[in-house]
């Protein structure tokens, strides 16, 4: 896989977020999107996800060095960020039954092998409604990460997560990271610390002091 930027810019009404990216992200790699709250972050990888389009500029995703049409580009990827919700009404086992006839799991796993995986044995007949925060978040790292996409989009992966969690999410990306290409959107160093590269969204940002006569 990989995702070419040129000239990508996005702006919301008068606003630039960030302007001038030409970026290459490939296969292999763990890139961390770093910058501070409001920096941009989440808005570059919803555009990534192609759930969110670009001011100006091109992406363009190759796989196995053919061009994939951009609306087909989920069908690559998984994603994982605070904003995307749960199904709440659904137990654990339904929420993976629906999951999964849409995204199958990598490595032939069973929903069955997920639970376990998850460590959510005694969970599997619970409402989602009814999980603490932690174990919503921890359900949806493993759809993302345990799904059987060469692309893997993490927002703020440990976001409710205790220190055991942050070990679990650490734990599963190394086991899960070898020939995937890997974004990471954050600020905290434990999300992002196996990253092999990271790009500061910051020195995309339009500086409006330079452009003072
Ligand atoms: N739909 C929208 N309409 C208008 N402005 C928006 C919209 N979404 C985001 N923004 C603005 O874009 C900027 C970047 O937001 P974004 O959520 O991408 O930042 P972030 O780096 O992910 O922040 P955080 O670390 O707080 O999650 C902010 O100023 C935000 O207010």
């Amino acid at each position: 896989m990989q995702i070419n930027l040129t000239g990508l810019g996005k702006r919301y009404n008068y606003e630039w977020i960030f302007r001038n990216l030409t970026y290459t992200f490939e296969s292999g790699t763990a890139y961390a999107i770093l910058g501070h709250n409001g920096s941009g972050k989440s808005t570059l990888l919803t555009i990534l996800a192609g759930h969110n389009l670009a001011s100006e500029g091109e992406l363009s995703y190759l796989a196995s060095g053919k061009t994939i049409a951009p609306d087909h580009a989920y069908r690559h990827l998984s994603l994982t960020a605070p904003y995307l919700e749960l199904v709440e009404e659904f137990t654990l086992l339904e929420m993976l039954d629906f999951h999964t006839r849409f995204k199958p799991l990598r490595h032939s796993l069973s929903n069955l092998d997920l639970v376990d995986r998850m460590g959510l044995q005694k969970s599997k007949h619970k409402y989602v409604k009814d999980f603490s925060s932690g174990m919503k978040q921890r359900l949806k790292l493993a759809l993302a990460i345990y799904s059987d996409s060469g692309m893997l989009l993490l927002d703020e992966p440990t976001t409710n997560l205790d220190q055991e969690g942050v070990a679990w999410y650490q734990e599963h990306i190394a086991q899960n990271r070898e020939g995937r290409l890997i974004i990471v959107g954050s600020n905290i160093q434990h999300e992002y610390s196996f990253c092999d590269q990271q790009l500061r969204i910051s020195d995309y940002h339009v500086n409006l002091d330079k452009r003072k006569p």
